[in-house]
């Protein structure tokens, strides 16, 4: 029986050479010393018949000793690790490439071909262990549950005060305007006391949301419905709480099931276009609408001298609150910059990865 050469087809990535030898039902025998692989198969079947096939070659840069080598009905494959993980310039120390040595097209890839693909394998991997670890939370569970209640109360409440609102409206014209206070203030005090938890969340690692926006909101929020609102009676029957409280909730029942549905790892397209597009109009108008509130209590703080402090005789009686409101009114137009920036980046975000995984 003669000794024939196989035809060989060889591919490479940057750790690994992949070689593919035309025999089938081949018994392989390789064995690699640092750049020479020497493989002989016993009886395989070839293009001229059953026949002892071997082949032998001097690879460009030393590999690793171990090989992994499969044969199938059609073929042999051999992997073989580099000992370096470096693109080869070719495949043989030799520069003449041996007769029956050619490119394996179905797996051949370029440098940078490959190096995409291995950034790919790598993001792979990183998903896969940060899936892992958010497993691993044993409380994860209880969090989401958390999350999902609290969402689902806060939606209720605003949803409650939106369509009280807006039936009001239907019902009673511009009249509603009036005594948007008396109907629907016990349930916008009790929202956004429990929004509170909103500052708080992040700061224990239950939710994602940025402390510092979160901070201005509830703050900033609080600040007009406890005590330019709460505490002034003459400010209660103003057409502008009518404003501030229809343009919060409009927001709100969009934005909290949009975070219930996020707890559950669902999302609906429309209600997440929604969740992150009303604010840019919504949130300059709530902010105008604030500044109103503030500007019409200005003088009623004056007047009264509610929470007004006390100054010593020779720098006058005392300093009127309306004064620290003129500076909230500056800090109000800072926070809603603030804002809107957080907000405009978060739009980005959640557009452009989503964008990357239809990709
Ligand atoms: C230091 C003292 C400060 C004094 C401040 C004085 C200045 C005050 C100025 C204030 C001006 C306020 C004006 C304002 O009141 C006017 C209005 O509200 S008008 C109505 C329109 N308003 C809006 O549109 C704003 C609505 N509010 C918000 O969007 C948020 O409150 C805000 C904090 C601004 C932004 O939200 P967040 O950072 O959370 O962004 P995301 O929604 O993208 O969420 C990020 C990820 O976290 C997950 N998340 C967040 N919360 C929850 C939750 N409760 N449950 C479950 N998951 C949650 C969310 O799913 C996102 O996850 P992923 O990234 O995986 O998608």
């Amino acid at each position: 029986m003669q000794i024939l050469t196989p035809h060989v087809y060889w591919a490479q990535r940057h750790g690994e050479i992949y070689l593919r030898v035309e025999l089938s039902d081949a018994k392989v025998r390789p064995s690699v010393h640092q750049i020479l692989l020497c493989c002989s198969t016993a009886q395989a079947h070839g293009a001229k018949g059953d026949n002892e096939y071997e082949f032998s070659l001097e690879f460009l840069e030393p590999v690793r000793p171990e090989i992994n080598h499969k044969s199938t009905q059609r073929q042999v494959d051999i992997r073989i690790k580099k000992q370096e993980e470096r693109w080869w310039d070719r495949l043989t120390l030799q520069e003449k490439k041996p007769v029956f040595l050619a490119p394996d097209f179905d797996r051949w890839l370029d440098e940078s071909d490959a190096e995409m693909e291995l950034q790919a394998k790598e993001e792979k991997i990183h998903k896969i262990s940060v899936e892992s670890r958010v497993r691993k939370d044993p409380y994860l569970g209880l969090k989401k549950g958390y999350l999902f209640m609290y969402n689902l109360v806060q939606f209720l409440g605003f949803s409650w005060i939106f369509v009280n609102m807006t039936v009001r409206l239907l019902i009673l014209g511009q009249d509603s305007f009036y005594d948007t206070f008396h109907t629907t203030a016990d349930m916008m005090y009790f929202c956004q006391m429990m929004a509170v938890l909103e500052v708080i969340n992040p700061l224990l690692g239950l939710a994602k949301t940025g402390f510092f926006p979160a901070l201005i909101q509830v703050a900033g929020r609080n600040c007009i419905l406890f005590v330019i609102f709460g505490s002034l009676e003459e400010m209660q029957n103003k057409p502008v709480i009518f404003f501030v409280f229809y343009l919060w909730s409009t927001i709100e029942i969009f934005r909290y099931p949009f975070y219930m549905l996020a707890c559950i790892g669902t999302e609906w397209k429309l209600l997440t276009w929604l969740r992150y597009s009303l604010w840019i109009p919504l949130y300059p108008l709530g902010v105008v609408a604030e500044a109103v509130a503030v500007i019409q209590s200005l003088p009623i703080f004056d007047e009264t001298l509610l929470f007004s402090l006390p100054l010593p005789a020779v720098l006058g009686h005392s300093l009127s609150f309306s004064y620290i409101l003129q500076l909230y009114l500056v800090l109000m137009f800072l926070g809603l910059f603030i804002n809107f920036r957080h907000l405009y980046k978060q739009r980005k975000r959640r557009y452009r990865s989503r964008k990357r995984k239809v990709h």
